[in-house]
C-alpha cells in the first residue's frame, strides 16, 4: 500500500483548481526534482496524502514561461490537461504580471490569457480526428466509431493531446460511467487507453460527465469538454463553439477556424502547504 513518504526534505506545494478538478502543484523549478509513480499515487490519495486528481510539477520552460509535467492521480505521465493548464496559466501571469502566460507540455506549446477575475482562456492546441492520432488500433471513422459497450455506442473520437472516445446519450447523468468508464477506457481498441464521457446536447450546449483515464469520475476535465464540442460539431449537432455543464460547472469552447481548440473558465487557488520528498 502507498503511503506519504515521512521523511525528505520539504518541498512547498499550491493546491488548485479548474472546476473541482484539483492539482497539487510542486514548483521544481531550478531544481532537479522528480517523482516516482509511487510517490505520486501517495501524495494524490485522498485519504493518506494531500488528496488530487493531477500532480503537476512545474519546470523550467527554455523558451517557454513554463513547463508542466502532468502525472494523474494513478502515477502514469500524461500530454495535456486543460483544467491544469489553466491554473498553471494564472500562476506563471500572477508571477510575470504580464496577461498572458506560454505553458510548454508533452503535447506542444500551449497559449493562457487572462480573463477578468479568475477566468482563464487557453488554446490547447490543434483537436486531431485521425484514426491514427486517437490512436485507434485499426482503421475507423472518427465522427461515429464502430464500437459499443453496453448502452453506450458510435462514441466520436478526438485527440486534444491525450485521447478522448465521447458518447451521445439522451441523458448523460442517466448512465453508469463509474462501471461503464473503466471497462471502456482499458479497452483494446484504444492502446493508449481513452479518457471516457457522456454527453447530451441541448442546443449550443452540452452536458458533460467525464470518466478520466488514470484518475477516474472527475468534476470537470478540460480537454474532455474541447472533445466534446469537437466531436458534436463533426456529428453535426452544435456549432463550432458553445458552453459544456459539467459537474464542477462551465466552460466555453470554442473550435477556431484554424483547427485549434480555445477553453475558457475559472482558475482557483485552494491552499498552500508543504510536502517532504
Ligand atoms: N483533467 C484533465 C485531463 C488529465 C489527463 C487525463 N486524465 C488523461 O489521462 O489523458 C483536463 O482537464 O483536461
Amino acid at each position: 500500500m502507498d503511503s506519504m513518504p515521512a521523511y525528505g526534505r520539504p518541498v512547498p506545494f499550491t493546491k488548485m483548481h479548474g472546476l473541482g478538478n484539483d492539482f497539487v502543484i510542486i514548483d521544481a523549478r531550478g531544481t532537479k526534482t522528480s517523482l516516482s509513480d509511487e510517490a505520486v499515487r501517495a501524495l494524490a490519495d485522498r485519504r493518506r496524502g494531500i488528496g488530487c486528481d493531477q500532480l503537476i510539477v512545474l519546470r523550467d520552460g527554455g523558451d517557454a514561461d513554463g513547463l508542466m509535467e502532468i502525472r494523474n492521480a494513478n502515477g502514469s505521465e500524461v500530454a495535456a490537461c486543460g483544467n491544469a493548464t489553466r491554473c498553471i496559466g494564472r500562476m506563471l501571469m500572477a508571477e510575470s504580471g504580464r496577461d498572458s502566460a506560454s505553458i510548454r507540455t508533452r503535447a506542444g506549446l500551449l497559449t493562457a490569457r487572462a480573463g477578468g477575475d479568475d477566468t482563464v482562456c487557453v488554446n490547447m492546441g490543434p483537436a486531431r480526428t485521425d484514426w491514427q492520432a486517437v490512436p485507434l488500433v485499426r482503421a475507423m471513422d472518427t465522427v461515429t466509431l464502430n464500437y459499443a459497450r453496453g448502452p453506450l455506442s458510435a462514441p466520436g473520437a478526438v485527440n486534444m493531446g491525450n485521447p478522448h472516445a465521447v458518447f451521445f446519450v439522451d441523458d448523460a447523468d442517466a448512465v453508469d460511467l463509474a462501471t461503464l468508464g473503466p471497462e471502456i477506457e482499458t479497452d483494446p481498441l484504444f492502446p493508449e487507453k481513452v479518457n471516457v464521457s457522456v454527453a447530451t446536447v441541448n442546443g449550443q450546449n452540452i452536458r458533460l460527465r467525464v470518466w478520466e483515464r488514470g484518475v477516474g469520475l472527475t468534476q470537470a476535465c478540460g480537454t474532455a469538454a474541447c472533445a466534446a464540442l469537437v466531436a458534436a460539431h463533426r456529428k453535426g449537432l452544435t456549432g463550432r463553439r458553445g458552453g459544456v455543464l459539467l459537474d464542477g460547472g462551465r466552460l466555453e469552447i470554442d473550435w477556431l477556424a484554424d483547427g485549434t481548440v480555445e477553453m475558457t473558465g475559472p482558475a482557483t487557488y485552494a491552499f498552500t502547504g508543504e510536502v517532504r520528498l
